[in-house]
């Protein structure tokens, strides 16, 4: 098992976490109610970082563990008759894993970091106190062409950096004479850095797979795969997720990326089965890879489906008892939006269950279905048909989940922000009673 990227790193790392739980309130609350803050530990959590202002990655200088839009979100979800509302700031530094930063200057100097608010001119960032430490040490390294000399210390850590580094720059930007791009000439070989993203990957040295540990499996997460910048903040917000799926239900993880929640609730929730929805192909191999790895007594029917949710969602979630989606910023798309309001208002006003469908004759759907990975359980299970009862929103756009969720008919629900604004949503209450909030308040 790699947990390498939590090893003790080559440089200090500060691990320093807030937590601030929201207050009782009243039932039909309107004002924002404030999350209590210790008024001697804004100093604490102030950023302290000398790019301040100057780069536009960060927003807010004190109080971290008390992000600005909380008490608008608190005030939000009060509005829906949510009382228990919860945030978790989880670490505050050195969280960043993954990023992607611009290159510009020239190869004497390069500057290597984010852009200025509104320009197009590049900070450079050698000191962030978001990214990792050992993000720092790479862009270090890559201005001097000093990696070669050291390799071992970042092997294990950032070895995906340090392959697409060594293809291009081998051995660094001073000593190759590396030309950093120019905006107004549009001249020079290097303009961003891309840390993980990306398709066209050679391995050139290190380990062959990048494992991490999260939500209680091993993840082998691809370079072009998706994956979260914040991975401990992912791993807190898997293992809090799991308490609002019942044992043994049936899910469809849409937006799945190499499917690591869905895989992550079939181990911890024991499914019955669990599909995974992605439109890029480039997420399958490190499904199959983390598939492998998942305990062997594991009954599930797992499948990953190269797809786009938004064609026919019908298809993906008839059958499933949890929806769980995790879109990109932008939010969900219309027509997915259109079906879950649709089953929201199916499932509050009646029980009756859709007719079961027809054989599946259409191409686009037969095609999606082909490109598909499926791991049979040697149990067999009968085959549902029911709707989904429970969604689970995971947000990591504020403004598009707002509006998003402003368009479900709710009867209950609940909000978990980790790391930016990620959030969950039930629209019926699937496991009784408030149990599962309970839990997810005690958690923390
Ligand atoms: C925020 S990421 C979440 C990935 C995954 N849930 C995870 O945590 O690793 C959003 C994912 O949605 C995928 N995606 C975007 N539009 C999609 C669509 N229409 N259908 C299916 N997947 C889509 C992206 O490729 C990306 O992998």
């Amino acid at each position: 098992m790699a947990l390498s990227f939590f090893s003790p790193p080559a440089l200090p790392i500060h691990r320093i976490t807030c937590q601030a739980l929201s207050v009782a309130v009243p039932s039909v609350a309107v004002a924002v109610a404030p999350l209590p803050v210790n008024p001697n530990s804004s100093l604490s959590c102030a950023l302290n970082c000398t790019h301040f202002q100057s780069c536009s990655g960060c927003t807010q200088e004190y109080n971290l563990h008390h992000p600005v839009v909380i008490d608008e979100a608190i005030g939000f979800f009060n509005k829906l008759g949510i009382k228990d509302f919860s945030f978790d700031s989880c670490r505050l530094w050195g969280w960043r894993c993954r990023a992607k930063l611009a290159i510009r200057g020239s190869s004497t100097n390069p500057l290597i970091g984010l852009y200025e608010e509104g320009t197009h001119n590049v900070v450079d960032i050698p000191d962030c106190k978001s990214h990792h430490p050992n993000i720092n040490a790479a862009v270090q390294l890559l201005k001097k062409g000093l990696f070669l000399i050291h390799p071992p210390i970042f092997v294990n850590e950032l070895y995906i950096l340090f392959l697409l580094l060594i293809w291009i720059l081998h051995p660094g930007i001073i000593e190759l004479n590396v030309e950093p791009y120019d905006e107004d000439q549009g001249t020079g070989d290097l303009r961003y850095v891309q840390i993980i993203f990306g398709n066209r990957w050679r391995h050139l040295l290190g380990e062959r797979d990048f494992w991490e540990h999260i939500g209680g499996i091993d993840v082998s997460l691809a370079p072009s795969s998706f994956g979260q910048a914040n991975t401990r903040a992912f791993d807190s917000l898997l293992r809090k997720l799991q308490k609002y799926v019942p044992q043994g239900a049936s899910v469809v993880d849409l937006y799945a990326g190499a499917g690591v929640i869905g895989l992550s609730l079939a181990v911890s929730r024991k499914c019955r089965s669990v599909k995974c929805v992605e439109v890029n192909k480039e997420s399958r191999q490190s499904f199959e890879k983390t598939v492998e790895r998942l305990p062997t007594n594991v009954e599930s029917n797992i499948s990953w489906h190269h797809a786009d949710a938004s064609i026919e969602p019908t298809s993906w979630l008839l059958g499933s008892d949890v929806v769980v989606v995790d879109p990109p910023r932008k939010g969900l798309d219309p027509s997915l939006v259109k079906e879950l309001r649709h089953i929201s208002a199916v499932e509050l006003r009646t029980s009756k269950r859709p007719e079961k469908v027809k054989d599946e004759k259409r191409p686009w759907i037969l095609r999606a279905r082909e490109d598909s990975i499926q791991i049979e359980s040697t149990t067999v299970h009968e085959e549902n048909q029911s709707l989904p009862q429970t969604l689970i929103y995971i947000s990591c756009g504020w403004e598009s989940f707002k509006e998003d969720i402003s368009k479900f008919e709710i009867v209950r629900c609940w909000s978990l922000i980790v790391e930016k604004y990620r959030s969950q949503l039930e629209l019926s209450n699937p496991i009784g009673d408030s149990k599962g909030m309970k839990d997810i308040t005690e958690d923390q």
